[in-house]
């Protein structure tokens, strides 16, 4: 398949001491082809539950491209979890940590009852879906089912222990010496 085929080829940089792999779904970069957007969403929607769903949230800035093809492949609206505030009435800030950076997200639009699924591309340590969860729980969102394209490290595994989530994942890679491998 095209996700596993181009990870096996992308190119690794450090970001501090975090050895960060660079790929289109991930990264739009070096350049995001339809066949493997296509893939992956229809990867995305064979794994996940979309069924009486709400919206679909994500986080700025590379869920947006994977949320937008679903969307229009659903009909379900969608949510961006932004890194800028607005102060707009309602929004909530979460913390954000990834292995790499530090900051803030924001969440707008999510209304008490809403039916969401989270789609995200990466879950590395797991910060990020932590901030979303924690997001959408004080927004009083019921959280169907929560999808990530590629998985690295055990991210994934310590957030659904403290949630009690299960997160779903198209693949599951690792960096070792400096080379990805997939699983
Ligand atoms: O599991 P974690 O360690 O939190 O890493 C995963 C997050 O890291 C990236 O986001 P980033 O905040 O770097 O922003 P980007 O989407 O703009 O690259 C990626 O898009 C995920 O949201
Ligand atoms: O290594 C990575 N590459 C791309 N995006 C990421 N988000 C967390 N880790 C990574």
């Amino acid at each position: 398949m095209l996700l596993e085929e181009t990870l096996k080829s992308c190119p690794i940089v450090k970001r501090g001491n975090y050895d960060y792999f660079i790929h289109p779904i991930t990264d739009g970069v070096p350049v995001v082809k339809p066949e493997l957007l296509r893939e992956v969403a229809v990867r995305i929607l064979k794994v996940g539950n979309f069924d009486e769903v709400d919206k679909i949230v994500t986080a700025e800035a590379m869920g947006i491209h994977l949320a937008t093809i679903l969307s229009i492949y659903t009909d379900i609206p969608f949510v961006i979890m932004r890194k800028r505030q607005y102060n707009l009435p309602n929004e909530i800030p979460v913390f954000q940590k990834t292995g790499y950076s530090k900051g803030q997200l924001y969440l707008n639009g999510i209304n008490k009852g809403d039916k969401v699924v989270i789609v995200d591309d990466v879950i590395s340590t797991g910060g990020t879906m932590m901030a979303i969860i924690s997001a959408l729980e004080k927004a009083g969102a019921e959280i169907k089912d929560i999808i990530c394209v590629i998985e690295r490290g055990n991210g994934k595994e310590i957030v659904e222990k403290k949630t009690g989530y299960k997160i779903k994942t198209l693949v599951k890679v690792d960096v070792v010496d400096g080379k990805l491998i997939i699983y």
